[in-house]
């Protein structure tokens, strides 16, 4: 690369900066932690903590700086996810796609959380995680038990992950840059 086209590149990136705002939201073992891991570093562990109230990490990605708030799955933790989600381009809900028990309440937070009239309009990331797992349910299963298909007040796109083998983490992210380009 010439020292012009650095020059260029340098000057392209002061004025195409973006910044999105996103919140992780999902129950408890979801998968959340993980997701952020592995999109800030591409690092995963068997071995995490269970989230406490909530953190915020910045990640940078190309020209876009998406600042992410990792929220507690717990129930005791429910009841704040509405308050991080008021502010933010997008509200990224994560299902483990192999834990058929608690997909009904799963579901249940989620069309919950998306009846706040303060967050009408926020577009919608499903992520049906763990698909590395024996016996994780396919896309179009996942849609129909979410019941994705009757949220109308907003964009939904639907992925199917596994934060494991960083199956599909390219589309998430392509994703959340594209949205934050269609924001500003
Ligand atoms: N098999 C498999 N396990 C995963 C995957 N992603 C996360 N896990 C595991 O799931 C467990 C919970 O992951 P976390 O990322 O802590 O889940 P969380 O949604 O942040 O949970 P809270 O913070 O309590 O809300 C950990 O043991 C992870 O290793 C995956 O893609 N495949
Ligand atoms: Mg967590």
């Amino acid at each position: 690369m010439g020292i012009w086209e650095v020059f260029l590149n340098w000057l392209r990136s002061l004025f195409f900066k973006q910044e999105m705002e996103l919140s992780l939201i999902g129950l408890q073992n979801a998968g959340k932690t993980s997701l952020v891991n592995v999109v800030a570093t591409g690092g995963y562990s068997e071995d995490m903590i269970p989230t406490v109230g909530f953190n915020m990490r910045k990640v940078t990605k190309g020209n876009v700086t998406i600042k992410l708030w990792d929220l507690g799955g717990q129930p005791r933790f429910r009841s704040m996810w509405e308050r991080y989600c008021r502010a933010v381009s997008a509200i990224v809900y994560v299902v483990d796609a192999a834990d058929h028990d608690n997909l009904s309440i799963s579901k249940g937070e989620l069309h919950d959380l998306l009846s706040k009239p303060a967050l009408t309009g926020i577009p919608l990331l499903v992520l049906g995680n763990k698909i590395d797992k024996a016996g994780a349910l396919s896309k179009q299963a996942l849609t129909d038990q979410m019941d994705l298909k009757s949220i109308e007040d907003r964009e939904v796109c639907c992925f199917m992950i596994s934060c494991k083998n960083s199956t599909n983490i390219d589309s998430v992210i392509n994703w959340l840059v594209k949205h934050s380009k269609s924001q500003s």
